[in-house]
């Protein structure tokens, strides 16, 4: 049953965890406080190795927690959370499966027709701009091609939850904004909770309703949480441009900046 007024996904208290050699144990996240509201779109930005994919793990049900709460529409997750599509980095495609059939086989999984699922994967092909690619397999894409393979791919199953991890990390500056662009798009048009890890603070703010800041690991907590009121919809090239877009950055970076520098002083890198 859902609440009407719930969250999407509400994480309270929530300590991660996890059991090193020798018994030693390494928290990773600490009492993180975290809501996303239906239909809200939230960036969690912070150094490398703070935490980002350990929670975004733990709303998708693949991470226990060692306390806290994680409730998905005002329910207590138990298992995975199959209100959730997940977007990796790394692409998750199937190599000898073409990029039709790696979208079609989401709906194939969970009980449709092959011809539906055929029919409704060609829809999505087309929507993320590659109605004519279907017959190719992952290795005859460029990396931006699968991205948007990917993206068809989780989005075909209509998750009411879209997690996110550094989806267009290993992609160019370039075709990164053009798959900003596609997925405000995609997300304008049927209005999704979106909680997106990435570790560039001008993808969070182009793309998010709020940006979240994590504390450099260990133990690391949420330390800033900013609304981002930029007009929608937005460009993402454009909105780069506009003042209010460098006041947020220079705020929010002034935070962020501080962890950065602690994470890279543990390293022992500067
Ligand atoms: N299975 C594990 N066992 C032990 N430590 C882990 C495990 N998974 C993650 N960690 C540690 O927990 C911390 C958080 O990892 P996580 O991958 O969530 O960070 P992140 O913020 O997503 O990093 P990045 O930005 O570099 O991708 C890191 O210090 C990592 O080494």
């Amino acid at each position: 049953m859902t609440t009407p007024t719930a969250a999407a996904v509400s994480l309270d208290g929530t300590t991660v965890a996890f059991r090193l050699a020798g018994g030693r144990t390494y928290t990773a996240v600490e009492t993180a406080q975290l809501s996303v509201a239906d239909g809200e779109f939230v960036a969690i930005v912070g150094p490398t190795g703070c935490g980002k994919s350990t929670l975004l793990n733990v709303a998708a049900g693949l991470l226990k927690p060692a306390a806290g709460s994680v409730r998905i529409f005002g329910q207590p997750l138990a298992g995975l959370n199959h209100d959730a599509g997940y977007l990796f980095q790394a692409d998750a495609l199937f190599p000898w499966k073409t990029a039709l059939e790696n979208v079609a086989i989401g709906l194939e999984v969970a009980g449709s027709a092959r011809a539906d699922a055929a029919a409704k994967a060609q829809q999505w092909l087309a929507s993320v701009g590659l109605g004519a690619f279907g017959n190719r397999y992952p290795h005859m894409l460029s990396g931006g091609q699968r991205k948007r393979v990917g993206l068809a791919q989780v989005l075909i199953r209509n998750p009411r939850i879209i997690l996110m991890d550094e989806p267009f990390g290993p992609l160019d500056a370039q075709t990164r904004q053009i798959m900003g662009n596609l997925l405000l798009d995609l997300w304008s048009a049927d209005r999704k909770a979106v909680l997106f890890v990435t570790h560039d603070l001008e993808e969070a703010i182009a793309l998010a309703d709020r940006v979240v800041i994590m504390s450099a690991g260990p133990a690391s907590r949420i330390i800033g949480d900013w609304r981002v009121t930029l007009p929608r919809p937005r460009d993402i090239f454009e909105v780069r441009m506009k003042h209010e877009f460098h006041e947020l950055h220079r705020e929010i970076w002034q935070t962020l900046k501080t962890e950065v520098e602690k994470t890279y002083k543990q390293a022992g890198a500067v």
